[in-house]
């Protein structure tokens, strides 16, 4: 109840702030139409006029008719366009608020949680509503007067006539359940919805291209997107079914009992019992009674799914303050570490996962230390990465920064203070310069620092290849866009890295798996020159890599087996031990021998 009031009171304040005028003309119209209400009233009086020949009852009649019309037509035309503008208005307004909440979360969960993911979809495929929400509302509104209004008429005409309100309230109280109909069918549909969305998307995406045309996977996948269309709305065409079910039988049960009514009322008129006003009023209300019901159940459908929506939003509101406050803490990271990061019985699982990808972990990294974590697959090396970039919390332990909880850091300034390469990079499709100078926003103008960081991440070759040099589009999807290699977009990722000059953090996550040889002999020597500055500043640098010639720079290699730590120490230590270490490393040196 508490969020279904929270949900009001936004859609209501964020509409009237942001088009004050168009929710006032919206307003005007709402109260026009309740004016309709009364025209039963004026054709009774007409009828009653005609009868007794009273020319001024026939006026008065015709003028209400004129007046009610007239002013409902103005302010239809004058809301129809308020409500156009306002909806244009408020659904831009909403998508801004959705997309600055969502780049504002802090961590990776809502994007890798199935359960968030279908809420995600759901919220997404309705928030369209949020737009209309405040007309809903008003809609409604309108509704119950104009029916109130309706009611009176009707009932000061006829007392029989509450027997078809009476006749309509069934289909009114039912209108819960539709509502609630309606929100299974959302949740029901919402992951098919979401395959569906997805598999079309990856039809479209170049990097899937050449495996869905090899693989023959078109007419499968295909399948599969109908298949989960089909399962999406399934649940709509069963939920349309019972519709129609529940207003045949309210609409006979209804209809049927209008007919015994009037013919009553009929009877009664012949005897002189009712009047001709009355018997006029009760004609047109029947059919004012039939739309009444309709109208509230419709209105009210049309109400809860915007408030659904508007719910919904609230929720993602409460989900990123969530995540912020329990990610992120008001501390600030230090200028430089002295003491050092520390994982202390650090322990993780994903999201809906069965099993921990970090058990227990405790490590220390020194300042100045660079530091390569080793491991088969799967061994948790970019868990590791991720848990200290803050992108998720240690499901138990603590991860300490000189001494402060990770948890207790203002995680925006920690992150400022970490730079890297990520082995599921962006390939940002700009020009080079902004490519690499995303790195540091504050030095994207600055191209003597891009061409360093360039040089820096082994990218130079990238840059002479360009027609355009640090101008050239990239991305072949735009005009003039010139192709990369894997290899050259990796490039770049490592020299966006090295934008930020005095990182506390250099984390490398295989930072060249996609390079040749000599490129990356190229780059470990300048890793090894940024490492010492790094390093000199109490920098740490955590290289992650399947490439053991890397690892031999390294002042500690730590290997990782199923999440926990199998040994650590020097690369000579390691070998002398004899150990997993020396046998991965005794693999790859005969593999390249
Ligand atoms: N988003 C995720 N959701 C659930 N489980 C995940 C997710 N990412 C990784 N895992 C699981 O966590 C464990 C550690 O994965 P991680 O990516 O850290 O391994 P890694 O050592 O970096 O492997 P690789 O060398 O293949 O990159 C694995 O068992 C993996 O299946």
């Amino acid at each position: 109840m508490k969020t279904t009031l929270r949900a009001l009171w936004l859609v209501f304040a964020t509409t009237v702030r942001a088009s004050p005028l168009q929710s006032l003309l919206c307003l005007a119209e709402t109260a026009s139409r309740a004016l309709s209400a009364l025209n039963p009233l004026f054709y009774g009086l007409f009828a009653s006029g005609a009868v007794r020949q009273d020319a001024a009852m026939l006026l008065a009649a015709v003028v209400g008719l004129i007046c009610t019309t007239a002013v409902r037509m103005i302010f239809e035309i004058i809301g129809t366009s308020a409500r156009l503008r306002q909806m244009d208005t408020i659904g831009f307004v909403f998508q801004h608020r959705i997309a600055k909440i969502m780049g504002s979360i802090e961590t990776l969960d809502h994007q890798e949680s199935p359960a968030l993911l279908d809420k995600l979809q759901m919220f997404r495929d309705y928030a369209g509503s949020l737009a209309g929400a405040l007309n809903s509302i008003l809609g409604l509104i309108n509704t119950v007067v104009w029916s109130a209004t309706s009611l009176i008429v009707a009932i000061t005409a006829d007392w029989r006539l509450i027997i078809l309100v009476l006749l309509g309230l069934p289909r009114i109280l039912l209108t819960r359940m539709t509502v609630r109909w309606d929100q299974e069918v959302e949740d029901e549909g919402s992951p098919h919805n979401r395959r569906a969305n997805e598999l079309v998307d990856l039809c479209h995406r170049v990097d899937a291209g050449a495996e869905i045309r090899v693989f023959g996977l078109a007419p499968e996948l295909r399948r599969i997107i109908r298949r989960s269309t089909r399962q999406w709305q399934l649940p709509t065409i069963r939920k349309a079914g019972r519709y129609m079910l529940v207003d045949l039988i309210n609409g006979l049960v209804y209809y049927g009992a209008a007919a015994a009514v009037l013919g009553w009322m009929i009877i009664d008129t012949f005897a002189g019992r009712v009047d001709v006003q009355a018997i006029t009023i009760a004609i047109t209300a029947l059919g004012t009674l039939q739309v009444m019901t309709s109208n509230i159940v419709g209105t009210t459908k049309w109400a809860a799914q915007s408030i659904r929506s508007a719910t919904r939003f609230v929720w993602l509101q409460d989900y990123a303050r969530t995540v912020h406050d329990r990610f992120t803490g008001d501390r600030k990271p230090p200028p430089k570490l002295q003491i050092g990061i520390r994982f202390e019985n650090v322990s993780f699982r994903y999201a809906g996962a069965t099993r921990n990808a970090i058990t227990d972990l405790t490590l220390d990294l020194a300042p100045g230390q660079v530091v390569a974590l080793v491991g088969e697959n799967g061994a948790g090396k970019s868990t590791l990465v991720k848990l200290l970039t803050g992108m998720y919390a240690p499901t138990s332990g603590r991860i300490l920064i000189d001494g402060i909880d990770l948890a207790d850091l203002d995680v925006t300034a920690w992150r400022q203070r970490c730079t890297g390469a990520f082995q599921d990079h962006a390939n940002f499709e700009f020009t080079a310069a902004e490519t690499v100078g995303l790195g540091a926003l504050d030095r994207m103008e600055d191209t003597d620092a891009i061409k360093r960081a360039l040089y820096d991440g082994a990218g130079e070759n990238v840059l002479k290849a360009l027609p355009n040099g640090l101008a050239t589009q990239l991305g072949t999807r735009w005009p003039k866009g010139i192709g990369l290699s894997g290899g050259q977009w990796q490039r770049l990722a490592i020299a966006r890295g090295m934008m930020r000059r005095r990182p506390l953090l250099l984390a490398l996550d295989e930072p060249t798996s996609a390079l040749d040889a000599a490129t990356e002999n190229a780059l470990f020597e300048r890793y090894a020159a940024a490492t010492r500055e790094t390093g000199r500043r109490g920098g740490i640098t955590l290289l992650v890599t399947h490439r053991f010639s890397t690892v031999a720079a390294a002042d500690t290699v730590v290997v990782l087996s199923n999440g926990q730590i199998a040994e650590s120490g020097t690369h000579t230590y390691l070998l002398r031990r004899q150990g997993a270490y020396a046998e991965l490393y005794g693999l790859q040196a005969r593999g390249y021998s």
